[in-house]
């Protein structure tokens, strides 16, 4: 069981976004996508998740093609994902905006009101239901847009950049509820994310883009040692 882009190239005006990856994220896994500004991380994400199609190269979920498929079907089928841009609705209320969510699937509003209200007490923010989407501070903003993707079931949760924005114990607050949504929903985590405390206690496995292409890969021990890693990612970050 596992989502499964191969062999991915997307261009944006000839310029090459992406060349040439592959990535597999397995339901139950926790999987790291980093590397520097400009590598093509939310580029393999916009394709896994369908809202880029790749100019070469296919994504499977549990083996089936996606050919065509646009990102509501994606969602349909359990691929779920967050922005690093909340988008949260201003105007309404933050459970509304998990309510919106729900709307697509057949549920009453009563039992949306519900199960927004769960989602919240599970993203640590239930006493935050009410106020308007736009009160809330960068960090509780990142957490409904969690808990938005977890309103849709996911089999795969893709979450850009979730830690954005929020300070030490905040972030490793988030390391412990991703591991528990890992569990609670058998899901498979894919993880963006500049933070690499974060990465690094967070995530099993490590895949490292750097302009575009694959540097390395391996569990978090692995990736450190690796040269390629070193010289690209830390390279730049300490630039
Ligand atoms: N819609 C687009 N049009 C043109 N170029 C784009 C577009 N989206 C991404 N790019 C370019 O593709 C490359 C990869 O960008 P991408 O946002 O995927 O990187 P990233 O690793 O997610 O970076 P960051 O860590 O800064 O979010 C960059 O050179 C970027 O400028």
């Amino acid at each position: 069981m596992e989502l499964c882009a191969s062999d991915i190239t997307v261009r944006f005006a000839g310029v090459k976004a992406i060349e040439s990856v592959s990535v597999a994220l397995g339901r139950g896994e926790i999987l790291g996508l980093i590397g520097p500004n400009g590598a093509g991380k939310t580029t393999m994400v916009n394709v896994l998740s369908g809202f880029q199609r790749p100019h070469i190269g296919k994504v499977a979920i549990d083996g089936a093609g996606t050919q065509g498929r646009s990102e509501p079907w994606f969602a349909r089928n359990g691929v779920v994902r967050t922005f690093q841009a909340v988008r949260l609705f201003r105007g309404l209320t933050v459970s509304e905006n998990i309510e919106a969510a729900l709307s697509s699937l057949s549920i009453s509003r009563l039992s949306a009101r519900r199960r927004a209200a769960e989602l919240l007490d599970y993203m640590g923010i239930g006493g935050k239901a009410g106020l308007a989407g736009g009160a809330l501070n960068y960090g509780d903003e990142r957490r409904v847009g969690i808990a938005r993707a977890l309103a849709l079931s996911p089999k795969f949760l893709l979450l850009d950049e979730p830690a954005a924005g929020m300070n030490i114990g905040e972030a490793e607050d988030l390391s412990r509820l991703i591991q528990q949504i890992r569990r609670d929903f058998s899901c498979g985590v894919l993880l963006i994310e500049h933070n690499m405390a974060l990465v690094m206690n967070t995530c099993e496995r490590l895949h490292v883009m750097a302009s575009g292409k694959t540097i390395a890969t391996g569990t978090p021990d692995e990736v450190v040692a690796n040269q390629h890693f070193k010289s690209a990612y830390l390279g730049s970050e300490a630039a």
